[in-house]
């Protein structure tokens, strides 16, 4: 599988990358970014973090302001930030023209409806397609994938290892959408792209999915209790609970002053690296 080249520039001795590729997921070209730490030079292959970006995003939201490079260069970890959602003038976006929905909001899941469904495919780009081209074209060690997110994909991150047990040694999140089949984002979502409420909403839920039985070893997920969406949109007291119900040893942070932003993300971000570098070493 090809790659093109858009930018690649040295940043904490190693190199910040911008890709372009046809994705045969999406039937769109997508762009993401990967940053490889200067531990490159030792010639083994390194573990890689995915993060999966929220709605309005694109890779260049995270690889701009997330300031993940320097605690990345100091654990020897590949940072791997793909697009939201396919894009382009053939690609359906929001019928109303708004942002929570549509193109920078594909929600990581394979949409099943018309006219959502031949490019909205954003599950199998995650997990099976964008893998194989990491695979390929840089020095990663895909038996060590950690896999973390915002938002929209801070549920990504979660459904995603839930749904594919054993894919991801770690989870982590920052402020995610626990419960999509509850909350109007997700709801919003979910109805254009699976049809009315049914089973296949379940499989694409966090809370459902672990009350399903779906299991994950353990969890870091960060708040801020400024975050003017957690009461409406992000409702983590509902993964809190589901995960004492389960069993999973859920590690829920609440930040006092912090709000949705990449202020908040950035300032928990290297937590996140070093958590998730512990856990995919050796
Ligand atoms: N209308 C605003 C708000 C959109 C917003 O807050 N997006 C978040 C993710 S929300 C959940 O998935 C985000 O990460 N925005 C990008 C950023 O750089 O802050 C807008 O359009 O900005």
């Amino acid at each position: 599988m090809s790659l093109e080249t858009v930018s690649e520039t040295r940043s904490h001795g190693g190199v910040q990358g911008v890709y372009r590729h046809a994705s045969t997921s999406t039937n769109t070209d997508m762009v993401y970014s990967v940053f490889v730490p200067p531990q490159v030079a030792l010639g083994r292959p390194l573990p890689v973090l995915w993060y999966l970006s929220g709605l309005t995003c694109t890779h260049a939201n995270v690889t701009e302001k997330g300031e993940f490079r320097a605690a990345c260069a100091e654990q020897g970890i590949i940072f791997v930030a793909p697009d939201t959602s396919p894009r382009g003038p053939d690609v359906p976006d929001d019928p109303e023209g708004l942002w929570d929905f549509g193109q920078g909001a594909g929600f990581y899941l394979d949409a099943t409806e018309e006219p959502w469904s031949r490019h909205f495919n954003m599950a199998t780009y995650i997990v099976d397609e964008l893998p194989l081209l990491i695979a390929e074209h840089f020095p990663a060690d895909m038996m060590r994938q950690g896999i973390t997110g915002h938002s929209m994909g801070g549920h990504g991150a979660l459904t995603l290892a839930l749904r594919n047990p054993g894919l991801f040694r770690s989870v982590s999140a920052f402020a995610p959408i626990v419960a999509p089949g509850l909350v109007p984002w997700g709801r919003k979502a979910l109805r254009h792209y699976l049809g009315e409420l049914g089973p296949a909403w379940r499989q694409h839920d966090t809370v459902a999915l672990i009350e399903d039985g779906a299991r994950v070893g353990e969890l870091l997920v960060d708040v801020g209790e400024a975050d003017p969406f957690l009461e409406k949109e992000l409702r983590p007291e509902l993964l809190e609970s589901a995960c004492d119900l389960a069993g999973i040893d859920l590690t829920l942070r609440r930040h006092a002053g912090y709000d949705h932003s990449y202020y908040f993300i950035s300032t928990f971000m290297a937590d996140h690296v070093r958590w998730h570098a512990q856990r995919l070493a050796g």
